[in-house]
Order: C-alpha cells, then sequence, then structure tokens
C-alpha cells in the first residue's frame, strides 16, 4: 500500500503534467487535444483532493485512537497505583503505605497515632465463617470513616488491627477520637448471624516531629497490648 512518503505517489501526476505542458507549448495543436490534456489534469487534481482528505480523516481517526488509547494507560496507571496502597478488603491504606505515609508525616510535623485491634475476632470467623469475618472488618472502618478527621488517615497493618495517623494533633484530642472510634464501634449490632456488638481496644501515641515510625508505632501497640489486658474495648494511652 501506499503512504505519504513512497517516492512514485505523485509519478502519475507528474507525468500528467509533463503531458499537458507539452500540449500547452504547442501552439497550433486542435482544441480537442487541449480539451482532453485539461480533462486529465481535473482527474488527477480530483484524485489528489479524494486522497488528501482520504488521509485527514485517517489520521483524525488515529489522533482519536491515540487519545483514547492515553486516557486508558493513564487510568490503568491510577487504578495499579492505587491498589499498590490500598488494602483490597477494605480499602483503606495497606501496610506498606501507613509505614511510608507515617514516615513522610512525622518528618513534617508532630503526630498522634491509634493502634486498635478487634476484641476476640477468631471467634468470630470460626463462629461465623470468614465472609461473616470480613463483613465485620469493612464494618469497623465504616465506623473509623464517620469519625477521622479530614486530615486523618486510616491503615490496616495486619489481619484485624488498623492504625490511625492524625499529624499536628495533640494527645488529648487524638484520646477523643479513639475513644469516639470505640464506642461507635461498640454500639454497633451486626445483623444476623451475629446479632451482637463487636468491640476493639485502643493504643495511642503522641509523636514528637521527627519521631522513627517504628517508635511510634511500638509505644501504641504496648498501649493496646494494655487496654488486651485489662479487658479489652478501652483506650490506653502510650507512655512518652
Ligand atoms: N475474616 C477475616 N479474618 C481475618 C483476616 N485477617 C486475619 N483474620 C483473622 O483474625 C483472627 C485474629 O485472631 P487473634 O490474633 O487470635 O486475635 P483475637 O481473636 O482478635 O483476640 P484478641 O486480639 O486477643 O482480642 C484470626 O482468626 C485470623 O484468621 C481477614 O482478612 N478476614
Amino acid at each position: 500500500m501506499n503512504t505519504v512518503t513512497d517516492p512514485d505517489l505523485f509519478d502519475l501526476e507528474h507525468a500528467a503534467l509533463a503531458e499537458a505542458t507539452l500540449v500547452f507549448e504547442d501552439a497550433h495543436a486542435p482544441a480537442g487535444i487541449y480539451r482532453l490534456a485539461l480533462g486529465e489534469l481535473i482527474g488527477h487534481y480530483e484524485r489528489l483532493l479524494r486522497e488528501t482528505d482520504r488521509l485527514i480523516r485517517r489520521s483524525d481517526r488515529q489522533e482519536r485512537e491515540m487519545t483514547v488509547l492515553n486516557q486508558r494507560l493513564q487510568a490503568l496507571a491510577r487504578s495499579l497505583e492505587y491498589r499498590a496502597r490500598h488494602d483490597t478488603l477494605t480499602g483503606v491504606l495497606n501496610r506498606g503505605a501507613v509505614i511510608e505515609l507515617s514516615g513522610e508525616m512525622l518528618a513534617g510535623s508532630d503526630m498522634a497515632l491509634i493502634v486498635l485491634d478487634l476484641d476476640h475476632f477468631k471467634r468470630i470467623n470460626d463462629t461465623y465463617g470468614h465472609p461473616a469475618g470480613d463483613m465485620v472488618l469493612q464494618t469497623v472502618v465504616g465506623h473509623l470513616q464517620s469519625v477521622v478527621p479530614q486530615t486523618g488517615e486510616i491503615g490496616r497493618v495486619g489481619g484485624e488491627e488498623f492504625t490511625v495517623m492524625l499529624p499536628r494533633t495533640t494527645l488529648d484530642d487524638a484520646l477523643a477520637i479513639a475513644e469516639r472510634m470505640r464506642a461507635a464501634v461498640a454500639a454497633h449490632v451486626f445483623p444476623a448471624p451475629i446479632e451482637r456488638n463487636i468491640t476493639a481496644s485502643f493504643g495511642v501515641s503522641w509523636n514528637d516531629v521527627g519521631t522513627p515510625f517504628e517508635n511510634a508505632y511500638g509505644r501504641a501497640d504496648e498501649a493496646l497490648y494494655i487496654a488486651k489486658r485489662n479487658g479489652r474495648d478501652q483506650v490506653v494511652r502510650a507512655r512518652n
């Protein structure tokens, strides 16, 4: 198939022009010869117009296809990036993203960190099955989201363990937020077959700017452990 860059694309037109020029230079040729040469030229002219039109349409179509392809690539890149950073079951940040984002937040400001863990969650799975357990996790995240302030971020760091990152938040405010989360989770009565509430335990650490994430997390986790040991369904502040 010929393309625009083919060197012989206009051979026919060059030949027709040369022939018509010869006829034109012959001042004594009969009128019918001039008309014939003119008709030939017009034919070629029309063919060139049709060809140009076709090429323009094709390039427009290719441009549209390229735009669609580009949009699909961008959407795919966005969803891949989303999946790389989010937990598929609950939609909150995954463990890797929590560690990364906490590090960034702590490098720029102080941050309170809440670590929470559902109480006796294994019993839910064992009694009602894994899908029921999954539904509980999603519902609990819904309650955390209803309480977390706009500046906060929720993450899932383990099976039934979550974190809430609260940059530029005082310890008292963070404790109050954790308490509201605890109360919201504890107040929810799950539908059949569970038909009861499920509680969670909370540990809260306050961390000055520059604190390493492991330190912030470790202290909140210790406080969570104390909350579990003291009977669960409670908020405990971490040691300084
Ligand atoms: N349904 C479901 N269960 C999970 C998931 N990830 C972890 N688990 C379960 O979470 C349960 C955690 O149990 P444990 O670590 O013994 O803790 P627990 O029963 O909550 O007890 P305490 O933390 O001491 O109150 C295990 O049964 C895991 O199988 C998940 O994605 N979905």
